[in-house]
């Protein structure tokens, strides 16, 4: 089989889509009726690959997308721009390597170019899958381990922090994903590299965290909000568990996400880490640059692990490129190699100048040559352009070329980690 047998199309077929995610995902079937299940990736966004010979119950591979605003670097904050979040991919394990993905990503790429929309992002389950693809890495993120009562020094922001009410808040609460989305959106304004689904992305967190699978001998999601004048600003999402060790409580907290601007996050922080019968709080999508690895101090952390985040993957380089503005002026030319995307391959010409970025087709000499993947590292200003060129995965043909448009796409900080989608 190659890839040009497998045909990939919208999925039609709810109960089918959702037997093949349960042999892909081996997760105890859900109890929910099939639209509630497939609750925040819309209908129209759902594709299946068929091939051949393959089980007529499942389909040989499925994927979805979330539509998505990205924060992209503008100005002082953040631009919001329509991004197309890349979920739900599986292959039916009868149907592995050969070629399935390869098809279903090629069908991606090519749909969302065709729908207007320039960027794709993703979160990856295993690091192999996606950079082959043009996928690359644009933010990396920590999960730090905090104990009890850690102590969060911020003379700075002490006030402001201060100032903020919080007040738990619960699934069944009327409104919740309004709350959070309304939240996240003002949120996002600030932090170049966060996403925000559209409300039934929110929605769908609510149904599935009812689910009785989601909540078994545990406690249900739980929000904190962040309130200025009665205004939310920031949440936190989190679940405790009961430990007791020799009859002393040694409970552990569990955060979803701390979503809010820099003394939102620290009230909401120095909430978590103080309540009443926890021993130790994990602290989720901390960000190169979080502002919590100065109020902790270099050891506070009882352990620190490392993920990337978010994959971006342009797939409209010169509709891409003025989304987002720019610190540095550059002009370089550069080959784009992108063999999924012949509409993108080949020669640009890179403009930043004054704030503002453009790409467009030149036939001179090349200053660099890129995988695609590269610029999508470096799209969010988190990964190191010249770091890549030291390590020898990107070549350059003027001295200085990649420096000159690694200082245009810079950020002063690195990428706010995306929370899950
Ligand atoms: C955004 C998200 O939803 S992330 C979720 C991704 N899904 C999963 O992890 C679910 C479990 N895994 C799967 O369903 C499948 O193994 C997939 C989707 C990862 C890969 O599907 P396949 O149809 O087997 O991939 P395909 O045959 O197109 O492989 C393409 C290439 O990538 C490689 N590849 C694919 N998956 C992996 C992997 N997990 N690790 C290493 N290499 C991989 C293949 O070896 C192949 O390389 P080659 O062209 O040099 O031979």
């Amino acid at each position: 089989m190659t890839t040009s047998d497998v045909r990939v199309d919208r999925a039609t077929d709810d109960e089918r889509y959702l037997a093949t995610d349960e042999v892909v995902w081996f997760d105890e079937p859900g109890s929910l009726p099939a639209a509630d299940e497939l609750a925040g990736v819309p209908a129209d966004q759902r594709f299946a690959a068929e091939v051949p010979d393959a089980d007529p119950a499942t389909y040989a591979g499925i994927y979805g997308v979330r539509p998505l605003q990205l924060a992209v670097p503008g100005g002082e904050g953040a631009r919001l721009v329509p991004c197309a979040g890349l979920t739900w991919v599986g292959v039916h394990p009868d149907q592995r390597r050969r070629g399935v993905l390869t098809a279903m990503l090629r069908h991606h790429v090519e749909q969302t170019h065709r729908e207007g929309v320039a960027i794709s992002a993703l979160h990856a389950s295993e690091a192999a899958i996606y950079g082959r693809h043009g996928w690359g890495v644009a933010s990396l993120t920590f999960a730090v381990s905090l104990g009890r009562g850690t102590e969060l020094k911020a003379p700075g922001l002490d006030e402001e922090a201060a100032a903020l009410r919080t007040r738990m808040a619960g699934l069944a609460d009327p409104g919740i994903a309004e709350r959070l989305r309304e939240c996240e959106l003002r949120v996002a304004v600030g932090e170049p590299g966060m996403v925000v689904g559209e409300l039934g992305f929110f929605e769908a967190i609510v149904i599935h965290q009812r689910e009785p699978r989601a909540t078994r001998d545990k406690e249900p999601m739980r929000f904190l909000f962040a309130q200025r004048d009665g205004v939310d600003v920031g949440h936190a999402a989190f679940r405790r568990e009961h430990k007791w060790e020799q009859g002393r409580p040694g409970g552990k907290l569990e955060v979803f996400a701390v979503v809010g601007a820099p003394a939102t996050r620290l009230a909401l922080l120095r909430r978590l880490v103080d309540f009443d019968l926890m021993a130790s709080v994990k602290v989720p999508e901390v960000g190169v640059d979080d502002p919590l690895w100065q109020w902790i101090g270099p050891r506070s952390a009882s352990d620190v692990e490392t993920t990337d985040n978010l994959w971006l993957r342009i797939v409209d380089l010169p509709a891409a490129l003025p989304l987002r503005s720019y610190v540095g002026d550059c002009d370089v030319v550069v080959e784009v190699d992108d063999p999924a995307a012949p509409w993108q391959a080949g020669r640009w010409r890179i403009v930043t100048r004054g704030g503002e970025g453009s790409a467009t087709r030149t036939d001179a000499d090349a200053d660099a040559s890129l995988p695609v993947a590269a610029l999508g590292s470096a799209y969010l200003g988190g990964t190191n352009l010249v770091a890549m060129l030291r390590a020898g995965v990107l070549s350059e043909h003027r001295p200085g070329a990649i420096g000159e448009l690694w200082r245009a796409f810079r950020t002063d900080l690195a990428p706010t980690p995306a929370s899950g989608f």
